[in-house]
């Protein structure tokens, strides 16, 4: 059951962009970061309760999503960090596919396993954990 609500488009204008180019195009266009490959998470607002579009490294195994809440080693989560805390279903757009799942912060060695798959997408994760004290928080999506 797709996430309903009104859209809020995020502050960060090239993200932004991506998103709503990457959706438009149902992700024939803006689907790479540096030719990489990148899904758009819908989330609900933790405070607003409204739709949130964040674009994201594609880590997939097996049916499953990793999203990485890095922002770029910053010391604090992104707020998209809080609203898969508060409203753990999520919408994910993979290409041209939408399909709804249920997000799930992962810990110790399962995060590890995950950590090493999203670093081989995005190598920088690992440069990202250098930069800061924070634990950068995963979370695995499962389809419901
Ligand atoms: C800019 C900010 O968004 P954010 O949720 O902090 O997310 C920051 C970034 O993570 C986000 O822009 C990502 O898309 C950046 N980004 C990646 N960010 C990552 O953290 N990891 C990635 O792997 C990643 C890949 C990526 C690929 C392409 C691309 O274009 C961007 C990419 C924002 O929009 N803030 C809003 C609020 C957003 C929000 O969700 N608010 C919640 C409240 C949240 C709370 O409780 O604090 C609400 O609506 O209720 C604001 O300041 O008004």
């Amino acid at each position: 059951m797709p996430l309903t609500g009104e859209y809020e488009p995020s502050t960060m204008g090239w993200a932004r962009e991506q998103a709503e180019l990457y959706e438009r195009t149902d992700g024939a266009e803006g689907a790479t970061l540096r030719d990489r490959p990148v899904v758009v998470m819908t989330s609900i607002g933790a405070k607003s309760g409204k739709l949130r579009k964040t674009p994201l490294m594609r880590v997939e195994h097996d049916g499953e999503y990793a999203v990485v809440a890095s922002l770029g080693g910053a010391p604090h989560h992104p707020a998209w960090y809080y609203n898969l805390v508060a409203h753990p279903q999520v919408e994910l757009q993979d290409g041209a596919v939408k399909r709804d799942y249920v997000a799930r912060e992962v810990t110790g060695e399962e995060r590890e396993i995950w950590w090493r798959r999203a670093a081989e997408v995005w190598p920088d994760y690992d440069e990202y954990q250098k930069k800061t004290d924070r634990v950068i928080p995963v979370f695995v999506l499962t389809p419901i």
